[in-house]
């Protein structure tokens, strides 16, 4: 429990950071654990509370380890076991929690369980995984990498049958059919809360069982074996939170929440493109109608929402013509479209135009939710959409102007991953040294961003309600928590906008803005007259 009685990650700001892409120790060209360490400072100074740090198990990397081929342990290029207790301790000593990926759906094709699996009939692991003489079964489950796979069965000549798989062909599905599939998750799940995490994210949650005639997503089985895992964890520890990725709309997430004995907290996936959709046509419907498909969840649950992160931007929950929209206006080149889509930074969506990102941001934190701040959008930080899959969106973050924007002393040649260095988004212009001395700069502006809505659990925790509807060129969210108000005001569009709201059941309090402390005088009973700047957003508290 945080101090005011409300559940940590209640009124919690994350921050995504990818190892490889962190900060390299060692010089060998990958970022890796104790380069995270060395870093830690940055990131509480950022103001966040909770690190979520991408897989760092052993895996052969087809999917940057979202193939696991070792739930035990550290892989060798991100450091040891021994590093990730000092991380855990080094970011609590500093007031900081960490959550890790648990990836449950599948494994690598390396993981010796699918090893013996496919060449010891046998064994126990033969039912580890999803076997099939044919390859028709389930044939109503959509194909989620699009771009790379053309059946979400696999032949495997050793086995002489078809495995399931939701992703890459190299990622079988587990069978949480089986009792011993469960156990062995829940032993992962202890080896790494034993360690010092504070809880899991857990991955790809709605495809754990399949059904034939279902399209085998967000099955009851499946949270029959979720919520199992969520006893285990309130049976055994406290404080420890697990986190829904599900990429639903947000009526079918709700079940992930259950009666407050599933998740603590989930993803909302689909606010997400709306915001992008938002500023571009200068339009609020967008957002309206998203959060009117938005149901109420369970006391003690909360939404986690984000700009971006290490996926593609997803346009999985649009309509087709919202998505055939969102790649002719934020992915013209053919190159910046994956699977259902998009694989750029916020920045350069967002015309690298500071108003425009601060906007977003402050809009993301307005809605009810615990934000995410994926590593390198919080200076801002471009992409590199010639690299393979993802990867353009997980290049070395942008330290300084030297060698390697100071993420590795290695030679250029040998890094993961090139830097970012065309004109407008490179490191030389772009980076954490450069934006800590300019008062003015994204990532100073984030950090008092941060600050303001930690402040305020308001944001957190108030309800919301939208004012001024039919003023569609700004979006106008009142937040209400017992006694204390907030107004957000965001003008959408690259015009001066004059607002008139109703605040009569306000008369008499002072309007200050909580971003700089000024007053805008006594709210009168006639309408309150407010003016805003082309992309600008004001949070203002109504004050008694
Ligand atoms: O482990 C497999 C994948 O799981 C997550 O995927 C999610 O991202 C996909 C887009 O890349 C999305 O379409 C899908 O609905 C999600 O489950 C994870 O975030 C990926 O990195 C990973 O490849
Ligand atoms: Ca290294």
């Amino acid at each position: 429990m945080s101090k005011n009685n409300m559940p940590w990650y209640m009124n919690a700001v994350f921050y995504e950071v990818h190892i490889r892409a962190y900060c390299d120790s060692n010089n060998d060209g990958i970022g890796d654990i104790l380069g995270l360490i060395s870093k830690l400072d940055y990131i509480k100074n950022l103001g966040v509370d909770c690190i979520w740090i991408l897989p760092i198990y052993p895996s052969p990397l087809k999917d940057d380890g979202y193939d696991i081929a070792d739930y035990y342990n550290v892989h060798p290029d991100y450091g040891t076991l021994e590093d990730f207790k000092r991380l855990i301790q080094e970011a609590h000593n500093r007031g900081l929690r960490v959550i890790a990926d648990l990836v449950l759906n599948h494994t690598s094709d390396q993981h010796h369980w699918f090893q013996t699996s496919r060449s010891e009939p046998n064994s126990k692991f033969r039912d580890y995984y999803v076997w099939s003489d044919t390859d028709d079964k389930y044939a109503d489950a959509r194909i989620i990498f699009l771009d790379t796979e053309v059946s979400n069965w696999t032949y495997d000549e050793k086995a002489g049958l078809f495995f399931w798989h939701r992703f890459y062909s190299s990622q079988p599905d587990l069978n949480y059919d089986n009792p011993a599939v469960v156990e062995e998750m829940q032993r992962v799940m202890k080896f790494w809360l034993e360690m010092g995490i504070d809880g899991f994210r857990a991955d790809a949650v709605p495809y754990l069982i399949e059904r034939e005639g279902t399209n085998c997503e967000n099955l009851p089985e499946t949270h029959q074996i979720l919520k199992g895992f969520r006893t285990y964890l309130d049976e055994n520890y406290e404080d420890k939170i697990l986190l829904a990725e599900a990429n639903q709309w947000p009526m079918d997430v709700l079940a992930y929440f259950g009666d407050g004995d599933e998740f603590h907290m989930g993803f909302h996936f689909p606010v997400m493109p709306r915001i992008y959709m938002a500023l571009r046509k200068g339009d609020a419907s967008p957002i309206h109608w998203i959060m009117s498909q938005t149901p109420d969840i369970p006391d003690n649950t909360q939404w986690c929402t984000f700009l971006r992160n290490h996926d593609e931007l997803t346009l999985e929950m649009v309509t087709e013509e919202e998505r055939q929209w969102m790649w002719a206006e934020y992915a013209p080149d053919p190159r910046m479209r994956l699977n259902l889509g998009i694989r750029r930074r916020l920045a350069p969506l967002l015309d690298n135009d500071p108003r425009k990102i601060m906007l977003a941001n402050a809009l993301l934190y307005s809605l009810p939710g615990a934000p995410i701040v994926y590593y390198g959008d919080e200076i801002g930080m471009g992409d590199n959409i010639w690299l393979y899959d993802r990867n353009g969106v997980r290049t070395p973050m942008q330290w300084n102007d030297r060698l390697n924007a100071g993420f590795s002393e290695a030679k250029p040649e040998t890094l993961y991953a090139p830097v970012i260095d065309n004109e407008e988004f490179s490191y030389k212009v772009i980076n954490v040294e450069a934006q800590e001395h300019d008062p003015h700069s994204l990532l100073n502006k984030m950090r008092h961003l941060i600050d303001v809505r930690k402040l305020h659990p308001i944001f957190a925790l108030g309800a919301y309600e939208f004012l001024a509807k039919e003023h569609t060129k700004c979006l106008c969210i009142l937040r209400t928590h017992s006694d204390e108000q907030v107004l957000c005001l965001f003008n959408l569009t690259n015009s001066v906008q004059q607002l008139s709201l109703d605040l009569a059941a306000f008369a008499d309090r002072d309007i200050v803005s909580l971003i700089d402390g000024n007053s805008l005088g006594k709210i009168k009973l006639a309408e309150t007259e407010l003016e805003l700047e082309p992309y600008e957003f004001q949070w203002l508290s109504l004050k008694c």
